[in-house]
């Protein structure tokens, strides 16, 4: 890693944000020997930080520690004036080194939708999944890359950790073999699984699905998640370490981008060429020039931020802040779009759930030492099943919120004990968190000073909508539904909550929603000749040239999934649409 001084004056490509998309963008640009790339991230490096590579501590990486933005939101309005933490990862990898793992793309009408709103049949499902399968594990890569760096890496890479025969729970001809970050099937079995998997067959409300990643979500289906050999794979560990050395990769850690500023060029266009950055609020600010492109990709609450201290955004709200306007863009920061969730749980007959190894330093201590000598055991697994569900009488009372009629309002996700909850001192518990995916209420990522050491306002404004609190319900009695079929009937003790009326429901969400951490929407794409948006559907800046947007920002609509697959597509398209541009082998 060179030093600030260290750093040439200009580069081809500079890539604001080392995160999920960044790290995938810099790496494609820099398969090119003669195509030179700096990366900027604001963070740490992410190596040597246990949390960020034992699957399961995936519940230790946030909120509020070294490797987290450290984020809240304003006061939800909806949510009885509270404020929710809002992590995101402030660390080499960015939230693909801290998020939960879980590994889902979405439906094919969200994909055809994008395509639809942007004109450009390039983001349909048809055109997106080869980038999809591009980004899969890829054996042959990682056991090459280990036989090449002695990074004893060799068939415990074999997706799932337990090298267990996953007949039955995948089709294999949707996933691809060829990409880089790794993903797997679950590695460790639970004790859920059989009366998951028995409620599938037992409550058509319920389907099984073999195949959650296949463009049909709907069911319930075995989790994947971004684990690979027992440990977390992120956009740092896959995208860009085995590849750290070309020469023609630059990387900047703990250094912040300030904004971006036009270069000194005489066309009437305006064109962003420079990147100003500091290491800290007082800093001496230092300026570098991109020769071909900007690629921001800070994420969905960062990148709104960068664009509005260089002036690029709604008038009036720049003018408010004494920001010289540079760019009139009156959706930036606009339509903040992510999913609540809300967790039930209850109390269970089995002992075996994540609480007893969180009571048990002994038996915590057991757990550790297997995945430290063979990275299997109960810590690389954090949840096994995944259910994407409608809500069956929605459309006969609201527009459908969902992208198409295969795609899900909710989500069912099941974890063997309490989740980011105080453990108690006695009992062993089942949760069931319950996501709207389809969400139709949005917020905003607005200025709250003109310090870009400042954290932004957030304002994720959930549960704005009638039909948001609908689906909200319907997941919560959905899950209800769940564990009163006969599979569970031994096993469930008790409901920590017992309201049924919509009031009593009602007054559940607004006290307990969380969010999800799926930001998107902040710095949206639209068609070309769109009367909003703030990117192209080429993810160019609308009204000027010399910078791209490429991170969870410029989706339109929030994908009924876990954002990070998406994203890595995402920027693996915009990767293949850079080099385009520029006539880039
Ligand atoms: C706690 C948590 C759990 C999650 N769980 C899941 C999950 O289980 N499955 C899933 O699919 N998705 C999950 N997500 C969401 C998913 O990880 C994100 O949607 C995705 O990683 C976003 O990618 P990105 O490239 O847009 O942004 P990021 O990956 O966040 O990258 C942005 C990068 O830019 C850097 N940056 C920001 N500002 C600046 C600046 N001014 N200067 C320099 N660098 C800057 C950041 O530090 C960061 O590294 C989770 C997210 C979080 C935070």
């Amino acid at each position: 890693t060179p030093r600030p001084d260290s750093i040439k004056d200009s580069y081809d490509f500079i890539i604001i944000g080392g995160g999920t998309a960044g790290l995938t963008v810099a790496n494609r640009l820099t398969e090119n020997i003669r195509t030179s790339v700096l990366v900027i991230e604001a963070g740490d490096t992410d190596v040597g930080n246990l949390n960020l590579e034992v699957p399961f501590f995936c519940t230790r990486t946030v909120p509020f520690t070294s490797v987290d933005w450290n984020f809240t939101t304003v006061p939800q309005t909806n949510l009885n004036g509270r404020s929710l933490i809002y992590p995101r990862g402030f660390v080499l990898g960015g939230s693909s080194s801290v998020n939960f793992l879980a590994y889902t793309r979405g439906s094919e009408d969200d994909w055809d939708r994008f395509a639809s709103v942007t004109d450009d049949p390039g983001w349909s499902w048809n055109q997106i999944l080869p980038f999809f399968l591009k980004v899969r594990d890829c054996l042959t890569v990682q056991i090459l890359l280990s036989e090449l760096t002695s990074l004893n890496q060799s068939e415990k890479l074999t997706p799932p950790a337990d090298g267990h025969d996953t007949t039955g729970e995948i089709i294999p001809s949707y996933h691809g073999f060829d990409g880089l970050v790794g993903d797997s099937l679950p590695g460790f079995p639970s004790p859920l699984d059989p009366m998951v998997i028995a409620t599938t067959t037992e409550d058509p409300e319920f389907p099984f699905n073999i195949d959650i990643n296949s463009g049909s979500p709907l069911g319930v289906g075995w989790a994947m998640a971004t684990v690979s050999g027992g440990v977390r794979s992120s956009s740092a560990t896959s995208y860009f370490r085995p590849f750290s050395n070309r020469p023609n990769l630059d990387l900047l850690l703990n250094m912040r981008v300030t904004r971006v500023l036009p270069g000194n060029s005489d066309s009437s266009t305006l064109q962003l060429q420079v990147v100003e950055i500091a290491q800290s609020r007082d800093g001496p600010r230092i300026q570098i020039k991109a020769n071909k492109e900007i690629i921001l990709s800070a994420g969905a609450v960062k990148t709104p931020q960068i664009l509005l201290l260089s002036g690029i955004g709604p008038s009036e709200d720049l003018n408010a802040m004494g920001i010289p306007v540079v760019l009139d863009s009156p959706s930036v920061g606009q339509n903040l779009t992510d999913h609540p969730f809300v967790s039930q749980s209850w109390s269970v007959t089995g002992n075996n759930t994540f609480e007893t190894a969180e009571r048990d330093p002994v038996i915590a201590a057991q757990q550790f030492a297997e995945w430290n000598s063979t990275r299997t055991g109960p810590l690389t697994a954090i949840t096994n099943q995944v259910g994407w569900l409608r809500v069956a009488n929605l459309t006969s009372q609201y527009p459908d919120p969902a992208s198409g009629p295969d795609s899900p309002h909710f989500e069912l996700l099941f974890a063997n004990g309490l989740v980011l909850t105080a453990v108690p001192p006695t009992g062993n518990f089942l949760t069931i968190a319950g996501a709207d995916v389809s969400p139709t209420s949005h917020g905003t990522i607005t200025l709250q000073s003109t310090d870009p050491f400042d954290a932004p306002l957030i304002d994720p404004n959930f549960l704005a909508t009638d039909v948001d609190f609908f689906v909200m319900r319907q997941a919560m009695r959905s899950a209800q539904r769940f564990i009163s079929n006969s599979a569970w009937s031994t096993y469930i003790i008790a409901p920590s909550f017992n309201g049924t009326t919509d009031d009593e429901l009602d007054a559940f969400l607004r006290e307990n929603i969380q969010s999800t951490f799926h930001p998107i929407g902040t710095a949206a794409m639209s068609a070309q000749d769109a009367n909003y948006g703030v990117v192209n559907p080429d993810l160019t800046l609308r009204g000027a040239t010399g910078l791209r947007i490429v991170d969870a920002s410029v989706f339109p609509f929030i994908p009924a999934a876990h954002t990070q697959a998406c994203v890595y597509a995402l920027a693996e398209r915009a990767a293949d649409l850079v080099k385009a541009t520029w006539n880039l082998p």
